[in-house]
């Protein structure tokens, strides 16, 4: 009985794929994926699903409409397909190799009117690492300017990867083909159907209805509903109260197995707890080995955020709550600072991460907010040997203490077409890379790799690429060590008095421009006063750089002529007000909106 039973379990796995799709940014992943869905019949009605989106979005679900499970029936048997999502972005590069590890396969899809781009590199880099079948996919062949044999030449000399499928999302030419080659190509999960429960967190999120929901793959065993099981990680038993596979919508069955991938709802309070990379086991298994690699995701950016005008601090808090309920690997802190009053400091995993806060915050929330610029955690060694982070400038310990500083760096990948190879040289000179690599992708467009601290990414540095190169470079990055380096704080002053949302950690050989342009910009944005206003900007305690601001005095009544008192007293009443918004710097009374104005660009 047993062994038959074992055999039914094997065979229902030789039909269950487990594949994602990886591109480059705008290669077609989503449009594919719905074409998968409409194919195997998963998704019925475009504007129903359109409309179930729209529903979702505004009462502020995540959307996670790539993870799904489609059935197809192929040579007489009924496959069950599961594609799972990944972010596809190195910042949540630890989450992509995670939910890597849910799947056996990838295709690889490049758009054949742009070639292989920065993003294809990596993405196909971390699948290949993950051992993953992969199959290439030359996707938009009906669009009139696509060159495919150009890419089919591309895909072979880079990634050793022949025979493409050809297909277009756009019109469905291709798709099938490629659906079938994804059976015919990629193996069944690995896994123990009758062996004791394992099951892999690779993906959670935050429903506001049913709370925080596990994409999870059951690797060995079998799970159903009722089943008490623990966190390896955090040693915590759950219920399950809900099980099921991951449609359109979220289907509950009695219990998934060996294989099989799916979504739990566990009596979760916060996300936080469902971390992505987790393993769980019955409840009194005791000694049953994790999946390896488990580790939590670290800020690599970090950005002070205060509301313009400080009541707003508990409605800008509520916001923050609310959004890390969503997404947990936003880290906050309460700050506060003499210039811009009480805030929080918030650290993002990197540049993406923290653009789609800034954007959700505005959008969704509504709060005018002011942030500071992007910084990176530094680390120093001290001179008794111990080595400390240091995510706030301000916070850095005497620097007489300190031996030296080491800043974290990135690889960088950038794809351009020739013609602006020189200009995007000398403009990479001017960050303090190293080249390491440059590679002709074809005769029309070059590939460079540079090393450079992440400190000089992290503001406008794609912006600018972008802008030298008319729109046409593509660039990604990846994260490595340390490096020692030789950086100083940077402090700006009024009066004499320290500006703390004005103080950074920069490079020596940066250090006058960068204090060059503060004093300059500060003279622009305060106003003269009654006295003497002395700007200074201080290195490594010794100043380098100063603008002074002559005294002027502003009569708010100056426009009236005699006349009524009453209308004095409003303009009186006015002044007042806006000068219990102002800070008190060096005796110099500063609106905030100034260093807003000054952190802006
Ligand atoms: N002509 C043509 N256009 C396509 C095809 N596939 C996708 N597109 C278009 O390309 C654009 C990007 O497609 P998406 O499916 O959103 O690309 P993506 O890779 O999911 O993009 P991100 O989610 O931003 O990474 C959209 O405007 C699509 O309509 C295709 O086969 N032919």
């Amino acid at each position: 009985m047993i062994s038959y039973v074992k055999r039914c379990f094997t065979e229902a796995r030789s039909y269950i794929r487990n594949f994602c799709i990886v591109a480059h940014i705008d290669h077609g992943k989503s449009t594919l994926a719905d074409r998968f869905l409409e194919l195997t019949g998963t998704k019925v009605d475009k504007a129903q699903v359109l409309d179930k989106l729209a529903v979702e979005r505004e009462r502020g679900i995540t959307v996670r409409a790539q993870t799904a499970t489609m059935n197809y029936e192929y040579k007489g048997h009924q496959y069950l397909l599961n594609l799972i999502d990944t972010p596809g972005h190195v910042d949540f590069s630890y989450e992509v190799s995670r939910s890597l590890r849910a799947c056996q396969g990838a295709i690889l899809l490049v758009d054949a009117t742009a070639g292989i781009q920065a993003q294809t590199f990596s993405t196909f880099y971390q699948a290949f690492e993950a051992n993953l079948e992969i199959i290439p996919g030359v996707n938009k062949i009906d669009h009139p300017s696509a060159v495919p044999e150009l890419v089919v030449e591309q895909l072979k000399t880079h990634f050793d990867l022949h025979n493409p499928f050809m297909v277009s999302a756009k019109t469905g030419q291709g798709v099938k083909e490629l659906i079938e080659a994804v059976i015919e190509k990629v193996p069944p999960p690995p896994g123990n159907t009758d062996g004791r429960l394992r099951c892999f967190l690779f993906d959670s999120w935050y429903d506001w209805l049913n709370g925080v929901i596990c994409a999870i793959e059951i690797v060995d065993g079998r799970l159903q509903k009722g089943d008490r099981i623990r966190s390896i990680n955090n040693g915590k038993t759950y219920q399950v109260h809900e099980i099921g596979f991951m449609r359109l919508e979220l289907e509950p069955r009695n219990s998934l197995e060996s294989g099989q991938v799916g979504y739990v709802v566990l009596n979760m309070k916060e996300t936080s707890e469902a971390l992505i990379g987790d393993t769980f086991c019955m409840v009194d298994d005791k000694d049953i080995v994790p999946f390896e690699g488990f580790k939590k995701s670290k800020c690599m950016v970090f950005s002070g955020v205060f509301p313009i005008d400080q009541e707003e601090c508990e409605d800008l808090n509520k916001a923050l709550m609310k959004y890390n309920l969503e997404d947990r690997s936003l880290v906050i802190q309460k700050d506060q600072s003499a210039a811009l009053g009480n805030g929080f400091r918030c650290g993002f995993l990197g540049l993406l991460h923290m653009d789609i806060f800034k954007e959700r915050l505005d959008r969704e929330h509504k709060i005018s907010v002011i942030m500071t610029p992007p910084s990176v955690p530094y680390k120093a060694i001290l001179k008794d040997g111990t080595e400390i982070l240091i995510e706030k400038c301000n916070e850095m310990p005497d620097k007489f203490k300190i031996k030296t500083f080491l800043e974290p760096m990135v690889s960088i990948t950038i794809v351009i077409p020739n013609e602006y190879l020189g200009d995007v040289m000398s403009f990479c000179l001017q960050h303090r890379s190293k080249q390491d690599e440059i590679v002709n992708i074809d005769t029309k467009h070059v590939l460079l790799r540079y090393s450079l601290p992440l400190s000089e990414i992290i503001v406008d540095f794609y912006d600018c690429l972008k802008s030298i190169t008319k729109g046409m470079a593509t660039m990604d990055y990846e994260h490595k060590d340390y490096r020692e380096a030789d950086l100083g704080k940077l402090v700006a002053m009024i009066n004499s008095d320290p500006i703390d949302a004005l103080t950074f950690l920069v490079h020596r050989s940066q250090a006058y421009d960068k204090a060059k342009i503060l004093v300059e910009k500060l003279k622009e944005n305060i106003p003269g006063q009654q006295f003497d206003i002395s700007i200074q900007a201080s290195f490594d305690g010794k100043v380098i750089a100063s603008q002074k601001i002559r005294p002027f005095r502003k009569d708010v009544l100056a426009k009236l002529y005699g006349g009524d008192q009453t209308r004095k007293n409003k303009l009186l009443d006015k002044q007042k007000r806006g000068k219990k918004k102002m800070k008190m710097i060096g005796n110099v009374e500063v609106d905030p909106a100034t260093f807003q104005n000054i952190l802006r660009n």
